[in-house]
């Protein structure tokens, strides 16, 4: 499976943000981290990708078939989002709401295959304890864990997570993208995550996108686009790239003086 994006522009009304982005060819079992400060463009380009922003110019083609060309229903059929900001009221446990996601793009009536299915994520992402609670009881990073879980159960073959993180613990962020990884390995999937942390990001990604006022800076292994010039530049810091006693890099960043 691969994934090309290449010479896309997309913006808001008359705003434009992606400025020509164009994306080395992605390959199923790739975890892609997409980097770059805030407003920079990273979930207008998940948009994009998803459907849910129009793009003016540009191709997104996974495996050879146009996804701008796709209608609304085969894009979901094939990529899953996970936007920023999630969170439900509904009156639905988390099993249900799961349940939910994947019955999105396919009839209603429930197999046990589905059960089964749905019963498969949670435990992976070790979230069967909490099948029979209440969504909106939830705490922030229990929330964004079933939010994952939601997009991962289809096991669709592009998986856009937008800050997959952000309200996690130490603990739970590293269990959460190392359970992503194996996940997707084993089904061949393509994600693209994006990450604020560059430690994470270094750690966990084959490959790192840098993005900054919606053009595209740099692409390639974490090594090289980490101790590139443009990360201290873009960032407005001063970074040492390391490596641990366990072989893992490591981003040392202090305020530029
Ligand atoms: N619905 C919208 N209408 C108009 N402008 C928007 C809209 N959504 C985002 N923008 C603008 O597009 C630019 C890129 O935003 P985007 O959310 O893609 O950035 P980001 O890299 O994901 O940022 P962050 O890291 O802060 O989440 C920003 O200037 C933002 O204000």
């Amino acid at each position: 499976m691969t994934l090309e994006i290449s010479g896309l522009c997309a913006g808001y009304g008359n705003k434009q943000i992606l400025k020509d982005v164009s994306v080395s060819t992605v390959s199923g079992g790739e975890f892609v981290g997409l980097i770059g400060p805030n407003a920079s463009g990273k979930s207008t380009l998940f948009k994009s990708i998803a459907g849910a922003v129009k793009t003016t110019e540009g191709e997104i083609t996974l495996d050879g078939r146009d996804l701008r060309r796709a209608s609304r229903g085969q894009r979901s059929k094939v990529v899953a989002y996970m936007p920023q900001s999630y969170g439900c009221n509904a009156v639905l446990t988390v099993f249900e709401c799961v349940l939910l996601a994947l019955k999105q793009t396919t009839g209603w009536r429930v197999k046990d295959s589905d059960l089964q299915q749905v019963s498969s994520v949670l435990q992976a992402l070790d979230l069967s304890h909490l099948a029979d609670r209440g969504i909106s009881n939830l705490s922030g990073g229990q929330a964004q864990m079933v939010s994952v879980a939601q997009t991962l159960v289809r096991e669709p073959r592009l998986v856009l997570l937008d800050e997959p993180t952000s309200a996690l613990d130490l603990h739970h962020q590293l269990s959460i993208l190392s359970t992503i990884r194996s996940f997707m390995q084993d089904k061949n999937m393509i994600v693209i995550a994006a990450l604020h942390d560059l430690n994470l990001a270094a750690q966990f990604c084959d490959r790192l996108v840098l993005i900054k006022e919606g053009k595209v800076l740099a692409d390639g292994k974490p090594e090289d686009v980490l101790s590139r010039q443009e990360i201290d530049d873009t960032y407005r810091v001063h970074t040492n790239l390391e490596r641990t006693s366990r072989d893992t890099l490591y981003v040392d960043a202090r305020l530029s003086a």
